[in-house]
């Protein structure tokens, strides 16, 4: 049986008081690609913010990569974060430096010291996304597939355990997303574990997986054919 990354037992996702989903049964396993699917306003976000720490879990069980969600502390969520690689919508790049430096800010802040294991980590993960020729640029001389391009190799830095994508294509043309598919494809098929929330039902066409669906409260897995 394949190791579980993340592990949600009747759990409730909550905005401060308003219930968003509620009896929330999920599993992901080492290796799997998954999507979270859902109209505008079903709790997509809410549930991925559950997971990274930005809302507590006070209701049910969840763990994820080794974390117990309803026990995690403030001062644990940075070393939750280091275990997990976060993708946004809006890539959310700094844009006072170049890409060299935007992936250095976040090696240095996680505890790499020497000079040239961050060059050759850096150097790894821009080639892990086809970017290896860009680090010189600023986030606003590339386009939009490759700001999130970058934004996934910076994701990729620590090795996570688990990378949570919220709407990762959102902003791009469908072109560009599917090129930035590719690229979760190829890191998902190097054994990453993803989980990707998207309401882009042509990628899902596209690039069939594993897929759960936030509908009236909950979240329940879909087959392919009743999307
Ligand atoms: N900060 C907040 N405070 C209170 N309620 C919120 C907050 N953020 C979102 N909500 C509410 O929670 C519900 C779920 O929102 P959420 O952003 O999780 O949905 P979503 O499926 O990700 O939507 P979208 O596809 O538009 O991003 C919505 O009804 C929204 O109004």
């Amino acid at each position: 049986m394949s190791e579980i990354v993340l592990e949600l037992k009747n759990a409730a996702i909550y905005q401060r008081e308003s219930l968003i989903l509620s009896e929330v049964d999920v599993s992901i396993y080492k290796g799997d690609f998954v999507y979270l699917i859902g109209k505008t306003g079903t709790g997509k976000s809410s549930f991925m913010k559950t997971l990274y720490g930005d809302l507590p879990l006070t209701e049910g069980e969840g763990t994820i990569v080794d974390y117990n969600l309803r026990t995690l502390k403030e001062k644990d969520i940075p070393f939750l974060r280091r275990k997990l690689g976060v993708v946004f919508q809006d890539f959310k790049l700094l844009n006072d430096r170049n890409v060299r430096d935007n992936l250095m800010f976040v090696l240095k802040a996680t505890g790499w010291k020497e000079k040239q294991s961050i060059d050759k980590r850096i150097d790894d993960v821009l080639d892990k996304v086809g970017m290896k020729t860009k680090g010189f640029k600023f986030p606003y001389q590339l386009s939009g597939g490759e700001q999130q391009r970058i934004a996934i190799a910076r994701a990729l830095l620590n090795d996570p355990e688990l990378i949570l994508a919220d709407e990762p294509t959102g902003n791009l043309d469908p072109q560009t997303s599917v090129e930035v598919m590719e690229v979760l494809q190829e890191i998902s098929k190097n054994g990453n574990t993803i989980l990707m929330a998207t309401h882009d039902y042509a990628l899902l066409l596209k690039y069939p997986s594993k897929t759960l669906k936030c509908d009236g409260e909950r979240v329940f897995e879909v087959v392919q054919k009743s999307l």
